[in-house]
């Protein structure tokens, strides 16, 4: 997981408090106008106003969960509404009953501590118009119930607030190290991730092994899979990962256990054939580039080549001036391969002048 996604995460998680807010202020809209307390006017333009906008955002935010909607602006908007709504029905309720106004209260209040558990601004947002709305009409008798109500859930939050933060910040940080750890051993490693083979350090260090052992004949191959980015373009980057596997596979297959395969760039491969002579070289590379073929992996874009999946190769011997100048030796080979119509093999010239 990134820091990114992390992110993403935690946005999430807003959303869905977000959707359980509206889905809250729905029912509790229903409610109001299906069960009217003190059986004052059932239907009130905001209480209506709640019931459709609430479910509006619900739908909108369903046809696309990517959709981001600003929680503090719908919080303090269905705030405002509530307000207005206990502001209508108040001057209807009779004798005016303050049971009706800390009712109301204590139902924003419950919606706005359950869906806002660790977002003290949206809460506060949501309860403080209705809090002032009724603080106002009751005008001042319960003040001291009306402020303990909102108070309380106010506490809890700020406190859950705290605890959350550390916790998240304790969590960052726990994921921060992972990462970097990942990162550590992945440049320790020696095996590329997705294929099996040696990566480059791999190779390094089995390369110093084999001439450490003496010397011999050794020949370095160069492979790249024809028009690879046409097959990613169309058949999509996780299928390109799946013919890359099975492509490693068959080349692992096709040398002995002591050649040295690795994963030398993105689709292309590099194998060193250790102890061999120039002829068996060149029948172990086109025994490679057959036993690709025959893997018959569909590429329809492998444009004027062939149907399926091949690759091109060029080979070179590694000499006394080193991995470095062999390999640039292959990579011309191969780079001619390419212009001479791919799925083929093609030498260095050193090659042909041994
Ligand atoms: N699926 C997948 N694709 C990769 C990976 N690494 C590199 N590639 C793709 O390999 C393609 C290489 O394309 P190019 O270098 O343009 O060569 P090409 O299309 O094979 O053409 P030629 O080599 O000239 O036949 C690019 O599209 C890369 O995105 C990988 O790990 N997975």
């Amino acid at each position: 997981m990134s820091a990114k996604t992390w992110r993403a995460l935690i946005k999430e998680k807003h959303q869905l408090s977000l959707r359980l807010f509206l889905l809250l202020n729905a029912i509790s809209a229903c409610f109001n106008i299906a069960s009217p307390t003190h059986h004052a006017i059932t239907i009130t333009v905001p209480v209506i106003l709640v019931l459709l906008s609430s479910t509006a955002l619900l739908l909108w935010q369903a046809l696309d969960k990517k959709r981001l909607i600003s929680i503090n602006l719908v919080s303090l908007l269905l705030g405002v509404l509530w307000a207005w709504h206990i502001v209508i029905k108040n001057s209807d309720v009779p004798n005016n009953d303050a049971s009706f106004l800390i009712i109301v209260l204590l139902t924003i209040l419950f919606i706005g501590s359950i869906s806002f558990i660790n977002n003290l601004r949206a809460f506060t947002l949501h309860c403080l118009p209705v809090t002032l709305t009724v603080l106002w009409l009751d005008q001042g008798e319960h003040w001291l119930r009306v402020l303990y109500s909102i108070a309380l859930p106010g506490i809890g939050i700020t406190i859950q607030h705290i605890i959350q933060r550390r916790n998240d910040k304790f969590t960052q940080r726990l994921m921060d190290k992972l990462l970097k750890e990942k990162k550590t051993l992945s440049d320790l490693s020696m095996v590329d991730p997705l294929t099996g083979l040696y990566n480059r350090r791999g190779f390094q260090n089995r390369l110093e092994n084999v001439l450490a052992a003496g010397s011999g004949n050794h020949y370095v191959l160069l492979l790249d899979i024809d028009h690879f980015k046409a097959y990613n373009d169309n058949y999509g980057h996780s299928m390109g990962d799946q013919a890359l596997i099975r492509v490693s596979a068959a080349v692992r297959d096709a040398v002995r256990s002591r050649d040295i395969v690795t994963r030398y760039g993105g689709e292309e491969f590099m194998v060193l054939l250790t102890n061999i002579e120039a002829n068996i070289a060149l029948q172990t590379a086109e025994r490679i580039r057959q036993r690709v073929y025959d893997l018959k992996i569909l590429h329809l874009f492998n444009e004027q080549v062939a149907t399926n999946v091949t690759i091109s190769i060029g080979l070179a011997p590694l000499k006394d001036d080193g991995i470095e100048e062999a390999l640039r030796l292959a990579d011309k080979a191969l780079y001619r391969a390419k212009n001479q119509g791919r799925n083929s093999i093609l030498t260095s010239d050193a090659l042909q002048a041994a």
